[in-house]
Order: C-alpha cells, then structure tokens, then sequence
C-alpha cells in the first residue's frame, strides 16, 4: 500500500518535472511474479517497467527508486516465475460513443441478453435526471444497480463521483455483481475516465478496467470526424475511437455498404489495435463487450498479433485481412497517418481538424540493448505522454529470456516479463502506437537504434 500512496504522489507530481534519462527496463536475470504500473518519475533515472521489485504473487503498484541497482537478493528471491499473477478484480466496462450513436441501446441488450452476469451500471446522463426513460429495459431486466450521475460530464467534472460511486459498489455491494458498465455521455473523451482506474488506489484494488467499447454512428459518424474544432479542443468522436478495444459500427441499416465501408476505413487508420464489428440496434454478442481484457498484459500478443485486420463477423473479413498481411510479413514497421486522408491546409490555423491522431505500428525482428531501449522509450514518455493515448508491446530484451509485454494509456505505463520465447520463435518486437502528431519515421528510427 505503502508503494501505492509513493505511486500516487508521484503522479500527482510528475507533469512539470522531467528527468535527464529515464530507465524502463532492468536487466536483472532473475524475473518475477510481478506485474507494474508506473507513472514517470520526476527522478533522474526512473524505471517504468523493471522485474526486481519485491512482488509476491500480488499485482500492485510500483515505483522504482533513482538508482539502477538491484535491490539486495533475499530468500524471497528464489521463488522465481514469469507468470503474470491471476487478476481477480471486479472488471468493469466503459461504454462511450458520440451523441445518438446507440450506446444506452447496447446497454440494454447487455442488460436483457442471457449472460448469467449479474451488472451494476453507472449511467452519466448530462443534464438529465430520468433514466427510467432510457433504461426501461434494463430496470426490468434487473440491473444489479444503476447509479446515475447527472450534474456534469465524467471526463470533465464529476470524476470524483465517480470514483464514489464506485467505492460505494465495491464496499457496500460487493458480492452482489459481477461486472461495472460505466455509460458515458455523448461527449466524454473517455481518457481521464480510464486514468480514473489507475489513479485512483481504491477503485484500482477492487477494480479492473476491462475494456472500452465506442458506439460508432455509420450514418453521421463522418460528419463527426470531419467536424473543426478551435484550437486546444479536442474532436470526441476521434479520440472516442482513438482509445477503444472493441469498436461497434452501429446503424448499419441507415447506410449502404459504400459509405459504411469508407468510414471503416477511416476508423481503422485511427485505431489498429480495436476489434471492429458492424451492427443494427447494438446487437452484438455479449462477449464481445464483456470480458475484453484490452488493459490485460495477458492479451498483449493478440492485440498486437492482430493488430490492423480485426473486424468480425462480415463478408469483407477477407478482404481487410488480406489488404493488411502484408503489414506483418513483407515489411518490418508500417504505420497508418490519418493525415495524409485529409486536406484541410487551407484551414486557418487557429483551427485543428485533429488529423494527426493515427495508429503506428513498428515490427521488428532483434534483440534490444536494455539501457538504449530505457533511453528510448523512458524518453518518449516524458516528452510525448500527452500524445500518446495509448500503446501496447512485446519486446525481445538482450539477455532477457522472456518476452515483456507493456501496455500503457499516456504517462500509466504497465508491464511485466511474460512467457519464455520458444526455441524456434523468432525474437520478433511489435510495438503500437495510437496517438497524435505521431511522427512515424521518429518512432521507427528511434525503436531500430535500440537494436543491437
Ligand atoms: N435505425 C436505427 N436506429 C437505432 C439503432 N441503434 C439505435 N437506434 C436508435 O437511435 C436512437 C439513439 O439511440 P441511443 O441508444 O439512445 O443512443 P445514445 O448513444 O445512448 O444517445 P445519447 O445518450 O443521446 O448520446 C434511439 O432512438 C435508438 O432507438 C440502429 O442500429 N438503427
């Protein structure tokens, strides 16, 4: 606990210092039953991701000290294992999506279908104060419970409700549900709600994210993405998409194939990481939404093994995955820059389309050299966390005979040394990006200097 409470007052602290280096990954042979999360640290050498904190069979939080050092070997040492500790935290779900794009529809098909999971929901309906309108369904379907918070939206002011009403579930109806659906307005941008999970001791013990599920509207979705904001503001239906696991193409039916086709596209040059579905009316099988695991270092591989061909269920699945093969086999890196689909120099320069905000993928055979991939990747953080929304990775260290797998949402950085590479498997890194004004050249230039 006591590591948690450093945790937090170094994230607090954290934004206005930067360190000289920045070290993320420790070369110790010894790997342990340990799972990290850090934020970057103010001091001068700071290891996001390391495996030689004193963890037993405990998930937690974790800060490294400033020095490289290994802490001194006890007995405790020599239990010695690579496997990530079984999460038995209550997961929970968050449901956003712009206006109107069917997202309390979905919550009532996850709260009528026969999933035998008992669901407490927590609606924030801006502004309004009647659910019954909107959750008739879900009411007689026998939510768990359905909280509503109504005086503000969750990613702007009323994060502390949330996090109350959280702690109010997991104290005083623990037991009683199996899973959080967490509603957002039509307006959230989800990403001060998912640093909820992880900034926030209480709820991060109890709780785990389990995913982000984003409601596209296939009829006005575009519109949306088009849409110029001012300066400094963000465009929500971009970053709704930017930071989702499983995204679901709703109102299939008010649109021909065409212009549903066009906007998946769209869609994907934003997010490779998200699994992709097309609907009418939400429906979507329950275990699309639930049970994601996009935050589990567990499912890094398959998130990033199918990474950029993952839509399901459609008669195209064929051609997408055979537009995108060779991402993974002709090439070692490739990228996909939404800029390049959009002309809109002419735009006066106080306006921002938020073009920029695109998925970069690099794949790469090779061993990395532990202190220059530190520097690296230690050094991007500090200097670029606020555009990189999210990231997932599996990386081949010199002298490290487990793969590490690594997740990370801006500055939270989670990872841990996974399974021992196979004999005959390819030491094969594979890093995503998604995030703004990605500079993919940089990325890969400074990914391949760190190879050996
Ligand atoms: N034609 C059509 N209508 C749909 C579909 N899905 C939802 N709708 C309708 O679209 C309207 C908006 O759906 P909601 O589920 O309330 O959307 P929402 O995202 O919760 O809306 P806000 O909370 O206002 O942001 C409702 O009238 C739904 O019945 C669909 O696939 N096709």
């Amino acid at each position: 606990m006591a590591c948690f409470t450093e945790f937090a007052s170094t994230l607090l602290g954290v934004a206005y210092r930067k360190p000289k280096t920045f070290n993320l990954l420790s070369n110790n042979t010894r790997i342990r039953k340990t799972t990290l999360l850090h934020r970057s640290n103010s001091s001068s050498v700071s290891k996001l991701l390391c495996n030689n904190i004193h963890t037993r069979q405990v998930r937690r939080f974790a800060v490294a000290s400033s020095s490289t050092a290994s802490p001194p070997q006890t007995d405790e040492d020599e239990e010695v294992s690579t496997v990530i500790p079984p999460d038995n935290r209550i997961p929970a779900t968050i449901i956003t999506g712009f206006l109107g794009s069917g997202k309390t529809t979905l919550l009532n098909h996850i709260l009528t279908a026969e999933h035998g999971k008992r669901i407490a929901v927590i609606e924030n309906e801006f502004g309004e104060i009647d659910i019954d309108g909107s959750l008739v369904a879900a009411k007689t379907a026998g939510a768990e419970d359905i909280m509503l918070l109504n005086n503000g939206c969750l990613c702007c002011t009323v994060r502390g409700d949330l996090v109350r009403m959280i702690s109010e579930l997991v104290t005083s109806k623990k037991g009683k549900f199996d899973h959080i659906v967490i509603e957002t307005t039509g307006l959230a941008n989800p990403a001060p709600i998912i640093q909820t999970f992880y900034a926030e001791e209480n709820i991060f013990n109890e709780v785990k994210l389990d995913g982000v599920v984003t409601l596209v509207d296939a009829k006005n979705a575009a519109r949306h993405l088009d849409e110029v904001k001012s300066k400094g503001v963000v465009n929500e239906a971009v970053e709704q998409i930017a930071y989702a696991d499983r995204i679901i193409v709703n109102k299939t039916d008010l649109v021909g194939e065409p212009d549903i086709a066009s906007l998946v596209q769209r869609i994907r040059k934003i997010n490779t990481l998200a699994n992709l579905k097309r609907t009418e009316y939400g429906k979507v099988n329950l275990d699309y939404v639930l049970g994601i695991g996009g935050f589990d270092l567990e499912r890094i591989e398959s998130a990033v093994n199918d990474e950029g061909s993952k839509e399901e269920d459609h008669a195209h699945d064929h051609d997408h995955n055979h537009n995108h093969e060779h991402h993974h086999h002709d090439h070692d890196h490739h990228h996909h820059d939404e800029s390049h689909d959009h002309k809109h120099d002419h735009h006066s320069h106080d306006h921002t389309h938020d073009p920029g905000v695109s998925s970069v993928s690099i794949v790469c055979e090779g061993n990395l050299d532990l202190e220059k991939a530190n520097m690296w990747l230690g050094t991007l953080l500090m200097e670029h966390s606020e555009d990189i929304y999210r990231m997932k990775g599996l990386l081949s260290v010199d002298g490290m005979n487990e793969r590490f797998v690594f997740q990370g949402v801006h500055d939270i950085f989670q990872g841990s040394p996974e399974r021992l590479w196979g004999a005959d498997e390819p030491r094969t890194n594979k890093i995503v990006f998604i995030g703004k004004n990605l500079d993919t050249k940089e990325l890969e230039k400074g990914f391949k200097a760190c190879l050996l």
